[in-house]
C-alpha cells in the first residue's frame, strides 16, 4: 500500500473541507493509499510539515487555496524528495487549479488527486524563496486580489481596472531597471507581473490560454505609470487588447530582474513576498510533478513526456 500525506488548510476558502473528510479519506483507502492527515495549524505550518516530512511518503495531496499550494510546493522543493503531488483546490482563488485543469468540486478534484495524468511543471524562484505561479509588484497586484470576487465576476477585467483607475491619482509607482533575459527597461512602473498561469488573482491572463506550464518561460507584463488620462485609457486599451504601447510591454522570459532605489513590495502567489531593491525571478524547468485534470490523450501531456524523456 502506498503511503500519502494528505495535509489540509481548515481556515481556506469558505471552510468546506472540513464536512468532506471522511469522503476524502474512504476515497484514499478504498484506491490502495494509507493516508496520514494534517490539519494546519498556522501560516508557514504546510511549509514546515512538507519539508520535514516528504521523504515518508510516496505521494502528497494538499487542499487549500493558492497560498496553502504555494507552501507545499516551496517545503518540497526544500526537502530531499521529488514527490509527486495532489491538488484538491478549496481557497477563494484557486488561481492555479486552473491552469492545472483541476475543478473545484471537491469529489471530482479527489479523483485527480491520485489519479490525474503527471505533468512535471514549471515553478518560480524569487530570491531565495520559490513559488508556484506568480510574482508581482504595484497597484494593480494588490488591487486585483482586493477585489471582490462577486465584483469579479460580474464585471470580469474591468472591475479589476476600475479599481485601479479609481485610485489613479496615488498610483504608487517605482523606478526601476527591468531585465528580462538581456533585454532592459528602465522608467516609473505601476505594476510588474512573471507568471506562468492561466488565471492570476481570479483573472484571465493577459497571455489567454497560451500558457505552456513546462516551456521553462513565464510571461511577464510591465505597466509604466501613466502621465494623464490618455496614456492611462493606452494603458486600459492595451490590458483589452492584449497588444503593446509606450506604456504597456508584454515579454516572455526566463529571467527577470528587477532594480530600484526604493524598497518595492512583491506579491508571490498572491501573498506579501517581501520588499527588495534588487530582486531576481527565475524560472525552475519541469521541477514539481502535479497530478493534474487533463486527459491521457491530450497534447498537453503528451508533449510533457516527450519532454522528461528527452531531459
Ligand atoms: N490554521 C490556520 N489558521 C490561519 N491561517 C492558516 C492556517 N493554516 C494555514 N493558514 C494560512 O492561510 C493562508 C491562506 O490560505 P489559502 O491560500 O489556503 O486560502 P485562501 O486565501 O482562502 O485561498 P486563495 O489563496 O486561493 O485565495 C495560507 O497562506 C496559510 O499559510
Amino acid at each position: 500500500m502506498k503511503k500519502i500525506l494528505f495535509i489540509y488548510n481548515p481556515m481556506s476558502g469558505q471552510k468546506t473541507i472540513s464536512s468532506q473528510l471522511g469522503m476524502i479519506v474512504d476515497y484514499f483507502c478504498k484506491h490502495g493509499y494509507v493516508p496520514t492527515v494534517y490539519a494546519t495549524q498556522k501560516q508557514g505550518d504546510a511549509r514546515y510539515k512538507v519539508r520535514e516530512y516528504a521523504k515518508f511518503f510516496d505521494e502528497i495531496v494538499v487542499s487549500g487555496g493558492d497560498g496553502t499550494l504555494d507552501e507545499v510546493v516551496s517545503g518540497l522543493l526544500r526537502s530531499d524528495t521529488n514527490s509527486i503531488i495532489g491538488y484538491i483546490p478549496t481557497g477563494s482563488t484557486n488561481d492555479f487549479s486552473r491552469s492545472l485543469n483541476i475543478p473545484t468540486d471537491i469529489k471530482k478534484a479527489t479523483k485527480l488527486s491520485i489519479n490525474g495524468q503527471i505533468m512535471d511543471i514549471d515553478l518560480g524562484k524569487f530570491n531565495s524563496k520559490f513559488f508556484t505561479y506568480v510574482a508581482a509588484f504595484g497597484s494593480f497586484a494588490q488591487v486585483s486580489y482586493e477585489t471582490e470576487q462577486s465584483m469579479k465576476n460580474i464585471f470580469g477585467r474591468f472591475a479589476y481596472i476600475l479599481e485601479g483607475v479609481k485610485t489613479v491619482s496615488n498610483l504608487k509607482s517605482y523606478h526601476a531597471k527591468i531585465t528580462i533575459d538581456e533585454e532592459e527597461f528602465e522608467g516609473d512602473f505601476i505594476h510588474f507581473m512573471a507568471t506562468n498561469s492561466v488565471s492570476v488573482g481570479g483573472f484571465n491572463n493577459f497571455y489567454k490560454k497560451n500558457i505552456g506550464l513546462d516551456d521553462g518561460i513565464f510571461e511577464s507584463v510591465l505597466v509604466k505609470k501613466p502621465n494623464g488620462l490618455l496614456e492611462l485609457n493606452s494603458i486600459i486599451e492595451g490590458l483589452r487588447s492584449n497588444k503593446e504601447n509606450e506604456n504597456i510591454i508584454f515579454r516572455s522570459g526566463s529571467s527577470f530582474k528587477v532594480e530600484s532605489d526604493e524598497k518595492i513590495d512583491w506579491t508571490l502567489d498572491g501573498d506579501f513576498g517581501g520588499s527588495y531593491t534588487k530582486s531576481e525571478v527565475k524560472v525552475l524547468n519541469m521541477a514539481v510533478k502535479f497530478r493534474t485534470g487533463f486527459s491521457r490523450d491530450s497534447e498537453k501531456i503528451k508533449a510533457n513526456q516527450e519532454k522528461r524523456l528527452t531531459n
